[in-house]
C-alpha cells in the first residue's frame, strides 16, 4: 500500500537515538519505506492512514546477526541425547551436511524462507544467514545462492568443519580457493569456526585472510566450547564480530575492550547446549560492545526467537532490559557494520528505514517481565506491514 502512515498512541517509543531516552505519548510517520517524522502524538502531522497502537510500546525491529538457515534434516535425536547428558561436539555438523547436500535447492530456499517468516512474526526485521552445511564447492555455492535469496546479509562459512572423509590441508585449500571464488557473488562476510574439532587459530587466520583478500568482511565463531583463541584472533584481524564468547580469559575481555570487534552472545544456544552463559555483565562493565542473536540452526539452537534471547539475557545474564534491547537492535547493527548512515538498521530516526515493531505491552520491560509470552503485536519491515 502506498502513501504515508501515521502510527500514533505510542505509550513508550524506544528509538536508540544518541540521547538513549524513551519517548512517551509519541507518534511517527512512515512513507516510502522510511521514517518521515517522530515526535509527540499531540503534534503529529496528518497522513494518508492512521494506526493507533493504544498506549503500546514501539521499538526498532530486531537485528538477528547470526543464523544458519540453509540446511536440511532434523537433529532432534541429538538434542534429546544431549538433554540426557551427552556433550555437544562440532562433529554433529556432519549429519546436517549429508542431508543438505541431498536436498534440492528449492527446498533449501523454502525452509530458510519459512524460518525467516517465523522470525519476522516475532519482530525480526533484518537478518544475516550463513553457508556452512554444504562443504563442497557445488553445495556451498548453492547454499550461498539460497541464502542470498532469503537474508539481508550472507556469510560464507566453508570453514565450519573439515567434512567427513576429506584431507585437512586439501580442504583448507578448497575453502580459500575454488569454494571462495564460487560463493563470492552471493556473500559479504567470511567466517571460521575456531574451536577444538573444527579449525585452530592458524587455520582460521588463513581462511579469514583469504576472504579479506577477496574483499569480504570478517566474523568468527570463537570460544564456544573452550578457550580456543578465536576471540583474540578476531580482535587482531579487526573482525566485525566474534560470536559465542562463552569461555573468556581476562585477556580476551581486555582485547575486546580496546578493539573494534563486537562480542555477539547467543543465549538460546547456551540453553540448548547447556554451556555456561557468556559473561555478558563482565563484558559490558569492561566497555565491550555486545550484540545478541539467535544462532538459529538445527544443531545447537533451533529457534528464531529474539524475544527469548532478550529475556534470557536479562533474567540469566545480568543485563538490564534496556541493555538487552540495545544489544539485539543497535548493538547487533554494529556487528554487521550497519549502525550508521542512511541505511542503518536497529534504530529509528527521521530518514532511516522504517523497521519497527509494536509490543502487546506498555513497555519494553515486559519482554523479560512477561517471559515466554508472545508479545509481538505488529511489525513493519521497510515500511511494509509483515503478516
Ligand atoms: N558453532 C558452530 N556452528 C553452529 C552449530 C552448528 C551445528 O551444530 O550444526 C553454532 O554456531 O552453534
Ligand atoms: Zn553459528
Amino acid at each position: 500500500m502506498n502513501g504515508t502512515e501515521l502510527v500514533t498512541g505510542i505509550g513508550e517509543l524506544t528509538t536508540h537515538d544518541e540521547s538513549g531516552e524513551r519517548l512517551h505519548n509519541a507518534a511517527l510517520v512512515i512513507g516510502e519505506g522510511r521514517i518521515l517524522w517522530i515526535g509527540p502524538a499531540a503534534r503529529a502531522p496528518a497522513a494518508d492512514r492512521r494506526t493507533d497502537v493504544d498506549g503500546r510500546a514501539v521499538l526498532p525491529g530486531w537485528v538477528d546477526t547470526h543464523t544458519h538457515l540453509v540446511f536440511s534434516g532434523d537433529r532432534s535425536a541429538e538434542f534429546e541425547a544431549r538433554m540426557a547428558g551427552q556433550a555437544y561436539a562440532a562433529g554433529g555438523i556432519n549429519t546436517t551436511v549429508t542431508a543438505t547436500r541431498a536436498a534440492p535447492e528449492e527446498q533449501l530456499v523454502a525452509t530458510a524462507r519459512n524460518l525467516r517468516h517465523e522470525a519476522e512474526t516475532q519482530g525480526t526485521t533484518f537478518l544475516e544467514t550463513k553457508t556452512g552445511y554444504g562443504l563442497d564447492v557445488a553445495s556451498e555455492e548453492r547454499s550461498a545462492r539460497a541464502a542470498a535469496n532469503v537474508a539481508d546479509v550472507v556469510t560464507y562459512l566453508g570453514a565450519h568443519i573439515v567434512p567427513a572423509g576429506m584431507d585437512r590441508r586439501a580442504y583448507i585449500d578448497l575453502v580459500t580457493g575454488p569454494m571462495l571464488t564460487a560463493v563470492l557473488p552471493y556473500v559479504q562476510f567470511i567466517d571460521a569456526f575456531c574451536e577444538k574439532g573444527a579449525f585452530d587459530v592458524e587455520e582460521s587466520r588463513e581462511v579469514l585472510l583469504a576472504g579479506r583478500a577477496a574483499g569480504l568482511e570478517l566474523r568468527v565463531h570463537g570460544n564456544q566450547l573452550g578457550f580456543s583463541g578465536g576471540v583474540r584472533l578476531a580482535v587482531e584481524l579487526g573482525a566485525a564480530s566474534v560470536d559465542h564468547c562463552n569461555y573468556l580469559e581476562p585477556a580476551d575481555i581486555d582485547a575486546l575492550a580496546v578493539g573494534t570487534t563486537v562480542a555477539t552472545l547467543l543465549p538460546a544456544c547456551d540453553l540448548s547446549t547447556r554451556q555456561p552463559f557468556a559473561p555478558a555483565r563482565r563484558l559490558l562493565d569492561a566497555g565491550v560492545v555486545i550484540a545478541l542473536a539467535t544462532n538459529c540452526n538445527p544443531g545447537t539452537s533451533y529457534t528464531t526467537s529474539m524475544p527469548l534471547c532478550v529475556a534470557t539475557a536479562v533474567l540469566q545474564m545480568g543485563l538490564t532490559v534496556r541493555e538487552a534491547v540495545w544489544a539485539a537492535t543497535r548493538g547487533a547493527a554494529r556487528a554487521l557494520g550497519r549502525d550508521r548512515g542512511a541505511d542503518a538498521v536497529g534504530s529509528l530516526f527521521v530518514g532511516g528505514r522504517a523497521d519497527l515493531q509494536v509490543l502487546n505491552a506498555p513497555s519494553i520491560s515486559h519482554l523479560a517481565y512477561r517471559v515466554g509470552v508472545p508479545l509481538t503485536a505488529a511489525v513493519w519491515r521497510s515500511g511494509v506491514r509483515v503478516d
